[in-house]
């Protein structure tokens, strides 16, 4: 049996370098010093878009109908260009998404000696508390997530003693319905580059995806004081094949480009924003671009989001397609599966990538 997403931090225990707790963000007026971020917490914080002619102005992400007839050319442009779009038509039930709304919403607002009974342990991977990533920053997040691999069944028990079981039966669907739509788009976005199921032998094996898994992350973005100085959610890329991400009404999700700086991705009610991922990035040689993105907040509407972030079973090697290398290269990076890209990711953030680079030689 390979290792699970479950285990797979098991060698890496989070260290926060500040205090563990959950402050109950409800009481505050005024932002603690400790989540008052400025540049020097994060190069990329202010990154303002760069002077740019009117009409970028409003530039943000495609959105693409999945009807229409030259879907898989949009998504693999969206995957070149953006490494982010958003999608309508997507065959998720409205009420479906509407239940795992009032699921997550549901979560949050349970006292917050409630939701520390299923509070995430220092090396495990579900449950509650703040994002991963917290440990290779400073300042706190204007956050709170709470992740699922697995079954949730424990962990919804000590939440809601009474309705766990219907909650269960929400993020299962959710999850079905989530992997059959990942599934679709990555082929699509692969068969834009010309990769078909012969090319990629790990995947075509089981065309009902078992070879996939998957997490789920719900996310909470209370209101806050000062949200100019506040950050929800810090630059990162996922360390995914692909992300499909619900967020709520609320505006807070941006995506980094290097000639535009920060872009907000604005809310459409019952579509869905899809982010390219690291081992996407990896698998097409590079070609897709794994998306740098962060949430911000707001002073007036607490924000939620959900994100499924699907990957390989942990026995899979994820190499670049050898179509998309040329016959006088070297792939660009070294095949790696997703527990050891995730615990590459644990100790070395950000410069996961670069870590299996395969460099030239001179
Ligand atoms: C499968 C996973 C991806 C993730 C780490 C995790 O084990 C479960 C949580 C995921 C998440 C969600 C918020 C952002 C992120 C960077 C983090 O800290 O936890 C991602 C991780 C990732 O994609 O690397
Ligand atoms: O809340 C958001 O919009 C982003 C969430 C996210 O990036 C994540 O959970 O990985
Ligand atoms: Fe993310």
């Amino acid at each position: 049996m390979p290792a699970m997403l479950t285990d797979v931090f098991r060698g890496h225990p989070i260290h926060l370098p500040h205090s563990h707790h959950q402050p109950d963000f409800t009481s505050l007026r005024e932002l603690p010093d400790s989540y008052s971020w400025t540049p020097k917490d994060d190069i990329l914080f202010a990154a303002a878009a760069a002077p740019s002619p009117p009409t970028a102005v409003d530039e943000t992400i495609p959105f693409i109908d999945l009807d229409h007839p030259d879907a898989a050319n949009q998504i693999g442009h969206a995957c070149r260009t953006w490494g982010a779009f958003q999608i309508a038509n997507h065959g998720v039930p409205l009420r479906l998404l509407q239940d795992i709304e009032f699921l997550t919403g549901s979560l949050f607002g349970l006292p917050v000696q409630r939701k520390l009974k299923a509070a995430r342990s220092e090396t495990g991977v579900s449950g509650y508390g703040v994002a991963r990533i917290a440990s290779f920053f400073n300042k706190q997040m204007w956050s709170e997530g709470f992740t699922i691999t697995g079954s949730p069944l424990n962990d919804f028990r000590k939440l809601w003693p009474q309705l766990h079981l219907n909650y269960c039966d929400i993020v299962e669907e959710y999850e079905e319905r989530m992997k059959k739509l990942a599934s679709k788009l990555m082929w699509l976005a692969l068969s834009s580059l010309g990769v078909s199921e012969e090319d990629v032998q790990w995947a075509s094996l089981n065309s009902d995806s078992n070879w996939a898994q998957a997490a789920l992350q719900l996310n909470h973005y209370p209101v806050c004081p000062q949200p100019d100085r506040a950050m929800g959610l810090a630059a990162h890329t996922d360390s995914t094949l692909l992300t499909i991400l619900y967020q709520n009404n609320t505006a807070g999700l941006q995506v980094f480009r290097d000639d535009l700086g920060w872009v907000t991705v604005p809310p459409v009610p019952g579509s869905l924003v899809v982010n390219v991922g690291d081992l996407f990035h990896i698998l097409s040689n590079g070609l897709f671009k794994s998306v740098l993105h962060r949430a911000r907040v707001n002073q007036t509407r607490a924000r939620l989001s959900v994100a499924f972030l699907w990957g390989p079973q942990s026995d899979i090697k994820i190499s670049p397609v050898p179509k998309l290398v040329s016959p006088v290269d070297t792939p660009l990076y070294r095949s790696v599966t997703w527990t050891e890209y995730l615990q590459t990711k644990a100790t070395h953030f950000n410069k996961a990538l670069s870590m299996i680079r395969n460099h030239k030689e001179e």
